[in-house]
């Protein structure tokens, strides 16, 4: 928390929170001498003019302490906030180039989490800090010294209340820290169960798991709960405990005090101003216990922070002279070159020994069962992994020796998913092309066979809920290709992109796709199961188990090639497989 603090801060700005703070203290520091010569100077004299100009002194230095006291409150809140505001930026930008590994092991969940409680966690203290950790000690330290100049056999009184208040404190932190950190463990899992809830909740109506996945939120809700309600709990004690001990202080301070002004060693005003002292020592001692209580919260918050921020993405731009640039006059090509791949912690290779080259115009096509290692394979290409073995070229270079910018600029891709955003059609076709004209919308729109349920719904205006939600799946994979199509790119990537299109529909998108320029002069890629989608590619690759049985076209195929044999058959038998 330190780190983030120091790296984060406007040092100009915490600079003058302090000096506020400064003067803040002053004024506390110096009331009590002033009520104390009212008292003995003033009220024991009945010097009225005294006792008026002490009080306008009095009100004087208070308004300076309030004024003080909001301007150090306006610095640390408004530098607490500017960390924050900081770290969400710094997380945001490191997790939006995180590759899927690194997904994979933090959690969509954890990461949400930690961008957005951890922080604020990181903002409460920061404040807190900015006021009680450096208010406290001095406090402490100042108003001990001004009280044994008072009077030192008082001082006594708190050689028996202090070590009493940090055994207190000691034993309270002891259990309620690892209580914090497990609490922001378990507010991840809140987030969790809620966001599959959430995302899954059709699924859910669908096989009525209404109370089951309720009593699974609840589960983690009263986890939750148990464990603040148990942290808040011990937490809470800890006030009665010092209000008992500030009262002991001043009862003691009373007694010893009332003795010394009976001995007539010691003026009323003295112990006035002692006990006001007493106050401040202890009321200091409260706000570190309660610094000591939030900061290793907040320690636990920061080094999850750090974690995210600390980590590098397993996928890096190749440095210095390693790092290469595409040369524009090569044409479109991918070559998968004796590529071997498994994920982290599988026990089986996904993919094994791929090796195929297809050049400008081809379009390559990937069948096989599910589980055979067909997205594996196109994930690689813009290298969302890297690859173990051998080398994935696109346009020539090895696609880890340029930069990741680069080469998502030279592939455009459908993800098997169609994912759209909260917008309009216009806004979801220019994140393929920021600068696409609306011409070039329609020609992409229509060529993914989606002109005409556009113009039904209203154009290139019409709105596009959060997800796509107002668009059919075939109709959010269509928009999903006209998107991809609008890009210039050197290789088109389909990923099981036609499963949700009518063979009418998948046949004519098809048709349609080789007429278009753009995909016309580059290598397209087509994931897909149906016989026939990939039937009249130039190369079709069969996938078994990560490996490619079987390469070339269709008839070839059909001869020689035994799984694709079968595939063919099943989908004859299934009246699936009309162009078979
Ligand atoms: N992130 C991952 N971590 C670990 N294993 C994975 C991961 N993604 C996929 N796999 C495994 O890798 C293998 C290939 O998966 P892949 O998604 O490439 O298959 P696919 O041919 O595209 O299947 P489908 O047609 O069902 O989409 C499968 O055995 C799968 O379980």
């Amino acid at each position: 928390m330190f780190k983030i603090a120091r790296k984060n801060f406007a040092w100009w700005a915490v600079a003058l929170a302090v000096l506020f703070l400064l003067l803040q203290v002053s004024a506390d520091l110096y009331l009590p001498t002033i009520t104390s010569d009212l008292i003995d100077k003033g009220i024991a004299q009945n010097d009225q003019s005294y006792i008026w100009s002490q009080g306008g002194k009095m009100l004087i230095v208070a308004l300076i302490g309030l004024l003080a006291a909001g301007g150090n409150v306006y610095f640390a809140s408004t530098q607490a906030m500017r960390v924050g505001q900081k770290l969400r930026t710094q997380m945001y930008s490191k997790i939006i180039n995180f590759s899927s590994r690194e997904f994979t092991d933090f959690g969509d969940s954890s990461l949400i989490t930690r961008t957005t409680n951890d922080i604020v966690q990181i903002q409460n203290v920061l404040v807190t800090m900015l006021r009680m950790m450096l208010q406290a000690p001095i406090m402490l330290i100042a108003a001990g010294v001004l009280a044994y100049n008072r009077e030192a056999k008082l001082t006594t009184v708190f050689l028996v209340s202090l070590p009493l208040l940090a055994v207190s404190v000691l034993i309270i932190m002891y259990f309620v820290v690892p209580l914090f950190k497990s609490i922001q463990k378990k507010t991840d899992r809140i987030n969790l169960v809620f966001r599959e809830g959430l995302t899954g909740v059709r699924v859910i109506r669908a096989f009525n798991q209404d109370q089951f996945e309720q009593d699974r939120f609840d589960v983690a809700n009263k986890d939750y709960t148990a464990t603040s309600t148990k942290a808040q709990t011990i937490v809470s004690f800890m006030f009665p405990i010092m209000t008992l001990i500030l009262s002991g202080t001043n009862i003691g301070i009373i007694w010893l005090g009332g003795h010394l002004i009976g001995d007539m060693s010691m003026q009323v005003g003295n112990l006035v101003a002692f006990m006001t002292y007493s106050t401040q020592i202890l009321m200091s001692f409260m706000m570190l216990s309660m610094v000591f209580v939030m900061v290793p919260r907040a320690q636990a918050s920061g080094q999850r922070i750090n974690e995210v921020l600390d980590r590098e993405s397993s996928v890096k731009d190749a440095q210095g002279t390693d790092l290469k640039s595409f040369d524009q006059s090569q044409p479109a090509s991918l070559e998968f070159d004796h590529v071997d791949f498994t994920y982290r912690g599988a026990e089986n290779m996904a993919l094994q020994d791929v090796n195929f080259k297809a050049t400008a115009g081809q379009t390559v096509a990937i069948i096989g069962g599910t589980g055979s290692g067909k997205s594996t394979m196109v994930n690689l290409i813009p290298r969302l992994f890297n690859v173990d073995h051998g080398e994935i070229k696109v346009n020539g270079q090895n696609n880890a020796s340029v930069s990741q910018n680069q080469l998502h600029e030279a592939i455009s891709i459908t993800q098997q998913k169609a994912v759209l955003f909260k917008g309009t059609i216009r806004s979801n076709m220019q994140y393929g092309k920021s600068d696409a004209s609306d011409d070039e919308i329609w020609h992409a729109l229509d060529i993914a066979q989606s002109k005409d349920f556009i113009e039904e719904n209203g154009g290139l205006d019409a709105i596009v809920e959060q997800n796509g939600d107002n668009f059919s799946g075939g109709q959010r994979q269509r928009l999903a290709i006209a998107r991809t199509i609008i890009k210039p790119a050197s290789i088109y990537v389909f990923d099981d992109s036609f499963s949700a299109l009518d063979f009418k529909t998948d046949a004519e998108l098809r048709m349609a796709l080789k007429q278009d320029e753009n995909v016309a002069n580059a290598v397209s890629v087509i994931v897909a199961q149906r016989v026939s989608t990939v039937a009249d590619a130039d190369l079709i690759l069969v996938m078994d188990n990560g490996k490619v049985v079987g390469q070339g076209k269709h008839q070839e195929l059909k001869a020689n090639n035994e799984t694709y044999r079968q595939i063919v058959e099943s989908q004859i038998r299934e009246g699936d497989g009309q162009n078979a």
